[in-house]
């Protein structure tokens, strides 16, 4: 059984990703696996560096996320460049690494994939879960976390489809509007009531 993990950016994925770890369950991350599919030396890195030049190099090679960050969020067509460079080597390793898990044995992997709903990619789930907070509260948790500007985190966020918008798609909402002992209180619960219906 694979539950796809989404939300909105800065609604509380890694924060949830993190609960059901700690529960013993595994999570294949698309944000973690992102990052190492870019690396120097990876196909996605030369296509990257290709498309957007040297200057959104770090002195170290490594690609600049917070200046190729900045280039994407701002314009969409070059968010789509990215994106077509990046999404399909994220795919195949999400992939492989949920089916390890299901043949060694687990019975319930998470895929914490932020762009599920955008990216049409719920085919690759069994079920979806989104962790939603109010839009009020997902400006001020990016604005706090990233120290982004308001206008740098309503760039983010409106890059996304609409927090609300993907609440009527998912099949469970876990709403993370309060603290954070009430969105564990919730999982666990959410752990015990789909333990073997998710
Ligand atoms: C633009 C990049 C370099 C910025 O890196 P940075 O370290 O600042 O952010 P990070 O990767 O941790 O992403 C933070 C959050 O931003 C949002 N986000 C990231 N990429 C995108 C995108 N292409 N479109 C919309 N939202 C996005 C997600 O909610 C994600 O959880 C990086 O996000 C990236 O390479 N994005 C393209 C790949 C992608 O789509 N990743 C998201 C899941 S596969
Ligand atoms: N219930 C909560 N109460 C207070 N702070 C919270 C709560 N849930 C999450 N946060 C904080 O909000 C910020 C965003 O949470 P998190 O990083 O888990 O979001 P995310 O959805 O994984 O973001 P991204 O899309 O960027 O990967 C973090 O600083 C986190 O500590």
């Amino acid at each position: 059984m694979i539950i796809g993990l989404t939300g909105g950016i800065a609604t509380g994925k890694s924060t949830v990703s993190q609960i059901l770890r700690n529960q013993g369950i595994p999570v294949v991350d698309a944000d973690i696996i992102s990052r190492e599919v870019v690396m120097p030396g990876k196909e996605a890195y030369a296509k990257i560096v290709a498309s957007f030049g040297a200057d959104i190099l770090c002195e170290d090679k490594t690609i600049n996320r917070a200046r190729l960050g900045e280039i994407i969020f701002n314009d969409s067509v070059q968010r789509n460049v990215l994106n077509d460079i990046v999404h399909p080597a994220v795919r195949k390793e999400m992939r492989l690494q949920a089916e390890s898990y299901l043949k060694s044995g687990e019975s319930r992997v998470v895929m914490d994939i932020p762009l599920l709903f955008e990216s049409k990619l719920t085919h690759m789930v069994d079920r979806t879960w989104l962790v939603y907070a109010k839009p009020e509260i997902q400006l001020e948790r990016l604005m706090l976390r990233d120290d982004f500007t308001e206008q740098q985190a309503l760039s983010r966020i409106q890059s996304q489809m609409p927090i609300d918008e993907k609440k009527i798609l998912a099949d469970i909402v876990i709403e993370n509007n309060g603290s954070l002992t009430e969105l564990e209180s919730k999982i666990l619960e959410l752990l015990y009531d789909t333990r073997n219906r998710p």
